[in-house]
């Protein structure tokens, strides 16, 4: 079976700006020492406007953490006012980019058809797209749980060749459990991110299956990373508010890593 290195992300969500952001991935850097980095991938996704000061201190201070954006258009360039093209992300460094976030999803209505535009866009531009899928408390209550994430995969990854499959990263996100404080239980995570890796086996085959990193996301912590990360199909994790905290993103990141704490 392939292994498949974890991955910790740290969505920063409209948080901090480009001077609080240079702050913020040093104490990260200074609090997670380099050994981390051989078991463990680590990196911050910022808002656009700092991602440049990000790249100056990465590059300054040859850290081992990688960064990437929130978003991207679907489009390369042109008259799309307000829009951020992948080609602009890559010539900033950018290692990921998250593709169809919840909260995307919902306050800007974008629809699976988008987020494989945007997929296909990120592709492009040889960005990793961290594609996210979630269900909403109403779907989970109804038990409509892994149909509706399976539904959603296939919506965003439609059309995609195996080639194009393995270069993506699969975010498993409950709605229900974003910023909330209620995580699900790692059992609830890995039973869809099973769902998840059996449907990546049907649209690319076992070898793809095997290596895309499949993560979860939604109030974890250093607390509860451990047992997250220690299910067989969950490969990390997408870390929204506690990737604020130098200290607990460094934790949780060392956790993921199998320790020791550092
Ligand atoms: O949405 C998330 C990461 O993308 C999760 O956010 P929280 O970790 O704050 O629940």
């Amino acid at each position: 079976m392939a292994t498949r290195k974890p991955l910790i992300a740290g969505n920063w969500k409209c948080n901090l700006n480009h001077l609080e952001a240079i702050a913020l991935v040093q104490k990260i850097a200074f609090a997670l020492p380099a050994k981390y980095f051989d078991h463990v991938d680590v990196t911050v996704i910022p808002p656009f406007t700092d991602i440049r000061s990000v790249q100056t201190v990465v590059d300054g201070d040859k850290l081992l953490l990688t960064y990437g954006a929130q978003d991207l258009s679907q489009h390369d360039s042109g008259a799309y006012t307000g829009e951020i093209s992948g080609a602009f992300l890559a010539k900033l460094g950018c290692t990921f980019v998250v593709v169809g976030h919840s909260e995307r999803r919902t306050l800007h209505g974008e629809t699976d058809e988008i987020v494989l535009a945007k997929t296909t866009a990120a592709l492009r531009h040889e960005l990793t797209p961290i594609v996210c899928i979630g269900e909403g408390l109403d779907v989970r209550e109804a038990g409509d749980h892994v149909a509706h994430n399976v539904a959603q995969l296939r919506g965003s990854l439609a059309g995609l060749t195996a080639e194009q499959i393995a270069r993506v990263v699969i975010a498993y996100e409950p709605v229900w459990a974003i910023g909330t404080g209620r995580v699900a239980s790692a059992s609830d995570a890995q039973e869809v991110c099973a769902a998840v890796r059996a449907t990546l086996r049907e649209l690319a085959g076992d070898d793809v299956a095997g290596s895309v990193r499949v993560l979860y996301g939604g109030s974890v912590n250093a607390k509860n990373v451990g047992e997250i990360v220690g299910q067989p199909d969950i490969d990390g994790a997408l870390v929204g508010g506690a990737s604020l905290k130098s200290d607990e993103f460094a934790t949780l990141s060392a956790i993921a890593a199998g320790g020791p704490l550092p």
